[in-house]
């Protein structure tokens, strides 16, 4: 099994430049696991509690449940990942059964920070576009597909997650093996990614 890290701060183009790679390759080879799944499950608290979480730093995500997860893939057993709702700002309680495949696609904001987990992969890949573009996509997708607002969007981003992308994300860099430029659609990149995949398969 071949499994790949593509992190990047939110908004760089991690979902995207992972659909399509999956778009041209052959269906049920490549698997794809979202960091956004392993939010830690938060049933305890009210929604008024769970907005105020920071969401951008590392101590959010169940990394021990992700770290898990790929263990098992890497051995041949499926998993259940968690469903995540932006929405309600908590897991739903359903899962989706996620069988191992050749290639093992992993994307997430914070998936280099943890060692444990940075040693999993294969090939790690950081998706940079500059913070302005991030904050326009991030603003346009979390009104449309979110369910935020204008207000929501840039409070958190001024508070939690402009200061975690620079703490926790950006910093990552150092760990890539590539870096694919993403201020605009970049076709040339994302070919290389899928000539690499293809040679695995
Ligand atoms: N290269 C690009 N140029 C313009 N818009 C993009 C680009 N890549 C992604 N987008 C758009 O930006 C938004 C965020 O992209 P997404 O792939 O969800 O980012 P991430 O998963 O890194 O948070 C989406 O609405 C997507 O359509
Ligand atoms: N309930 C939540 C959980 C996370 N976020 C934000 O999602 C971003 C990470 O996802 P991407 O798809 O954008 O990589 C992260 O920046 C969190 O702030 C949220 O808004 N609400």
């Amino acid at each position: 099994m071949l499994i790949i890290g593509i992190a990047g701060g939110t908004g760089c183009g991690k979902t995207t430049v992972v659909n399509t790679i999956l778009k041209e390759l052959p269906e049920g080879e490549v698997g794809v696991i979202s960091q956004d799944s392993y939010y830690k499950d938060t049933s305890h608290l009210s929604f008024e509690e769970r907005v105020k979480i920071n969401f951008d730093h590392p101590r959010s995500i169940d990394f021990e449940l992700l770290e898990q997860h790929l263990i098992e893939l890497r051995a041949g057993n499926s998993i259940n990942q968690p469903v995540y709702s932006f929405v309600k700002h908590n897991r739903t309680g359903d899962v989706i059964v996620t069988k191992p495949r050749k290639v093992m696609i992993v994307e997430g904001i914070l998936i280099l920070s943890h060692a444990e987990i940075r040693d999993l992969f294969d090939i790690k890949i950081y998706v940079h576009a500059d913070s302005d573009e991030r904050l326009i996509r991030r603003l346009r997708r979390d009104i449309t597909e979110r369910g935020r607002d204008i207000n929501e969007v840039l409070q958190r981003y001024q508070s939690t997650l402009k200061p975690m992308h620079q703490q926790f994300i950006e910093p990552m860099k150092e760990y890539a093996d590539i870096i694919i430029p993403n201020n605009k659609y970049n076709t040339v990149a994302v070919d290389i990614v899928k000539t690499i995949i293809n040679e695995r398969l």
